[in-house]
């Protein structure tokens, strides 16, 4: 029984990088034998173990053969008599398809260390087409690689596989998954343009086909995010909030956590404004709009995504910071108490606000 380091340790450390999480490979190993050792079974769908101390993942070397539509469907075949050359070849990329052994000797059947000196993004063999994730995969990885190219063969595949209707079969959750790690990866764009040039940011995600075609502003403003270094949800926002219609529905399909969705919303439709709106009376209700009475940081989030897609002042946004600490200062309580109708109390709290907002504007203007 032999094991080896495979797949993204493997890569990482040849690109200097840290590396994350460690996933070993057992060539010769059995159940049994596993089990013997103290490892605990983990695989459902194939013999995967944890390690009894580091708690690894370690899998028996296995080769894979499709039976049916998307990813479900694998004949799984484990067994002592499958190399570990079987084993990196039903793999993704050849920069994924390389192990390193106890002894340190570097396995590499398939090109895995050119390409990675090329930065190129090519696939092992044909069976890369088993599996539709990896379009996605290999989009996150041209955004997380950045100056990697698309292997012309792989997205020749790549774009078969789409034609085919086997990205159909992708659930939200998967894509959203991969599309959540490229936007955080720093090099989004790339991602986009991949997925774009193969054909499957028009079944995963339409909203940004058409935006593409119409603002060509696009990659600057994803540039912009990753420069501020800012968080999931911004991002999120920034790529499918330049239309409220976009951001609801493309975050609807890929079901996105309920604050990307809101933060997308919420930039499609306050994102210009945060500059146009002067008056007191609009800037009560973009408050209002995003909730900020009761939720400071939606107004925060707001100001921290908006200037990447539109230009804020830096004095806007001491303004909306004033607005929002004017309006807030107001004893919501204490108005309601003097209202002797119930009905009144909410227009009652909104002119207090009002005239709170507006007494600071005042206060602004005499310096
Ligand atoms: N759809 C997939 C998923 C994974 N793999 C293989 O399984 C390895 C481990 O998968 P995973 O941890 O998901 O990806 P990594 O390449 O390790 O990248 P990351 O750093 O994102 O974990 C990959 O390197 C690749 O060899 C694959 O071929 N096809
Ligand atoms: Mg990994």
């Amino acid at each position: 029984m032999k094991t080896y380091i495979v797949g993204g340790a493997v890569r990482d450390a040849l690109l200097g990088l840290p590396v994350q999480d460690k996933d070993w490979v057992v060539v010769g190993g059995t159940v049994e034998a596993m089990l013997a050792r103290g490892f605990t079974a983990v695989g459902k769908d194939f013999p995967v173990f944890l390690h009894p101390h580091t708690h690894e993942e370690y899998a028996l070397a296995r080769t894979e053969r499709k039976s049916g539509h998307g990813y479900t469907g694998f004949v799984v075949h484990a067994a002592p008599d499958v190399t570990l050359e079987d084993d990196l070849l039903r793999r993704d990329l050849t920069i994924n398809a390389m192990a390193r052994g106890e002894d340190g000797t570097l396995v590499d059947p398939y090109g895995g260390q050119r390409d990675l000196a090329a930065k190129r993004l090519r696939h092992v063999s044909p069976a890369f087409a088993e599996d539709p994730v990896r379009i996605l995969r290999v989009a996150r990885f041209a955004a997380r690689f950045d100056g990697f190219e698309v292997a012309e063969e792989t997205l020749t595949l790549m774009r078969e596989m789409v034609v085919s209707g086997e990205a159909d079969h992708l659930v939200p959750e998967r894509v959203w998954q991969e599309i959540s790690r490229g936007l955080m990866a720093p090099a989004p764009m790339r991602m986009i343009e991949v997925l774009d040039a193969c054909g499957a940011l028009a079944r995963c995600l339409p909203e940004v086909v058409a935006r593409r075609r119409i603002d060509p502003l696009l990659p600057g403003v994803l540039r912009c995010a990753v420069a501020r270094d800012l968080p999931l949800a911004h991002r999120w926002a920034l790529l499918v909030g330049h239309d409220v219609a976009a951001a609801e529905s493309a975050s609807a399909r890929l079901k996105v956590p309920l604050p990307c969705r809101d933060q997308a919303v919420m930039l499609a439709r306050d994102g210009e404004t945060l500059s146009t709106a002067s008056s007191a009376v609009a800037r009560l209700d973009l408050l209002s709009r995003c909730d900020a009475f009761r939720r400071p940081e939606r107004l925060t989030t707001l100001l921290e995504a908006a200037p990447c897609a539109h230009p804020v002042p830096g004095a806007a946004v001491v303004r909306w910071q004033a607005t929002l600490a004017a309006a807030q200062s107001v004893d919501g309580g204490a108005v309601a108490r003097q209202c002797a109708d119930k009905s009144a109390i909410p227009a009652a709290i909104r002119s207090a606000r009002l005239v709170a907002i507006e007494a600071a504007d005042a206060a602004v203007g005499r310096g």
